[in-house]
């Protein structure tokens, strides 16, 4: 039984590398015949090696089973995996329970556009994911009879809502599935602008090389005007109507242009909550996925940003801070100095001195000039108003009373939420909550200076 998803499947990370061939036909018979048939030298060019391939890691890695038309696309699985990866991570990361960890209890449901024949991204995630449930759409009837039939031999069925849709309908269509919110929406869209871009990169038309590996996709499936982009801006206006009734908006690219055109567009929209990754599993075949939300929940920086991605890539605000501890400081000092700071603030703080971590809530900026002068003043004209009470005018008095329900009211807002860990050489500070860069920043500073001024011990 595996510990991480409780469900028994082996696979819960990402591929980095090629598959072992050898390893897969020892583990499945099928997938063995061929491999031993061609010496192991495998044919990518014929589309039963390429189905099988897909068919076998499944079994094998995933306890999937899987049929597909001929006429298709039939679904590496690798790339796949890492996306549906990086979902549950960016999931996990953005918890109202703040642990950056998986939650099995969690009730967890996705939407993928564009499923396919195989919908491949809803079995992975059911099968690793016991408590989540999936929508999944499609234009195309012949590829949703097939999902359905997928989802249906591995008994996935009733943890999934099926819809065919039209191409004139929303990509996100709330109302149809009948669904209040969801956590997340993915997508592999279309790639192509029109039948001659296809040919040209699956079939290698007019080009002096063919591709390596054979590609059934149907026109349907992998044709959209304007290709990636296109369909993907299509996603992102939906996105600007629904805002935070879907938590991560999400989708695969598969030109490295498109991806930056539409990081470019999110910056040019200040829409600065966003994630980016390379899907890459270290073949030729390079994918990146771009995650955006209207919700103040932050990822983890290894989810969200990687220089990876590419050159000028624009890349979130990070959402960690690492201060370096010298070789003289002692760690658990360091701790009881960051708690006794932090204790002080007008925040709330929580400091498990055992596992040297701490987690706090700070409405605003609570820790700067401004703040501690006002806290002056009102200290100061409170002790003027209860001296004069006797004397005090109504008006006053209904003055004090707004300001104090504003004061308690801005104190209820999330401004920033954050945990702070220290470890034997560094303090890290983890942005989980809110929107405010320029107040992340500043409460960074504020203990980069306080761990930094501490010079020994
Ligand atoms: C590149 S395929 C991806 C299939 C599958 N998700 C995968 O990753 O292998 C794109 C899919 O989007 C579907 N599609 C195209 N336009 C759509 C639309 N307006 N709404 C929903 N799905 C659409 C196509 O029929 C096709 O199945």
């Amino acid at each position: 039984m595996d510990p991480h998803t409780g469900s028994g499947i082996p696979r819960t990370i990402p591929y980095d590398g090629p598959i072992d061939f050898k390893a897969l036909a020892r583990k499945d018979s099928d997938f063995a015949e061929i491999y031993n048939a061609t010496k192991g030298e495998l044919d990518f060019k014929n589309p039963q090696t390429v189905q099988q391939l897909t068919k076998s890691i499944l079994k094998a890695e995933f306890d999937l089973k899987i049929n597909l038309p001929d006429d298709r696309l039939c679904p590496p699985v690798p790339i796949r995996w890492n996306y549906a990866h990086w979902i549950q991570e960016l999931i996990d990361s953005t918890n109202s329970n703040y642990s950056d960890n998986y939650d099995p209890k969690r009730q967890v449901v996705g939407l993928d556009i564009g499923t396919g024949a195989s919908a491949i991204y809803a079995m992975l995630l059911l099968r690793t994911r016991p408590n989540w449930t999936m929508c999944v759409t499609d234009i195309d009837k012949k590829s949703m009879d097939s999902a359905a039939a997928n989802l249906a031999i591995n008994s996935l069925l009733p943890r999934t809502k099926i819809l065919q849709t039209m191409p004139s309908n929303s990509l996100i269509p709330f109302q149809a599935l009948n669904v209040e919110k969801l956590d997340f929406t993915m997508c592999n869209p279309p790639f192509f602008n029109d039948v001659q871009e296809m040919n040209e990169s699956l079939f290698g038309t007019g080009k002096k090389k063919a591709p390596n590996a054979v590609c059934t996709g149907s026109e349907n499936e992998m044709v959209y005007p304007g290709g990636d982009l296109a369909f993907v801006t299509r996603i992102y206006k939906e996105s600007l109507e629904l805002k935070e009734k879907v938590t991560w908006y999400s989708s695969m690219f598969g030109r490295f242009l498109s991806m930056k055109v539409f990081l470019d567009r999110l910056r040019a929209d200040k829409v600065e909550n966003f994630a980016v990754t390379p899907l890459s599993t270290g073949g030729n075949t390079k994918r990146w996925a771009v995650a955006w939300s209207f919700g103040d929940f932050r990822p983890r920086k290894d989810l969200s940003r990687t220089h990876e991605v590419g050159y000028k890539t624009p890349l979130p605000f990070p959402t960690e801070y690492e201060i370096l501890l010298k070789e003289e400081q002692e760690p658990r000092n360091v701790g009881q100095a960051i708690n006794t700071l932090l204790s002080s603030l007008d925040i709330t703080w929580h400091y498990d001195a055992d596992k040297q971590t701490g987690i706090g809530f700070a409405p605003k900026n609570v820790w700067g000039r401004h703040y501690r002068r006002e806290k002056q003043r009102k200290e100061k004209e409170k002790v003027n108003a209860t001296e004069g009470v006797k004397n005090m005018d109504v008006d006053v008095k209904e003055q004090d009373r707004k300001s104090g329900e504003k004061i308690s009211k801005d104190e209820e807002k999330v401004g920033l939420v954050f945990k702070v860990r220290i470890s034997k050489s560094e303090v890290l500070v983890r942005w989980l909550r809110g929107t405010d860069t320029v107040l992340w920043e500043s409460f960074c500073g504020l203990l980069d200076r306080s761990v930094k001024s501490r010079t020994s011990t």
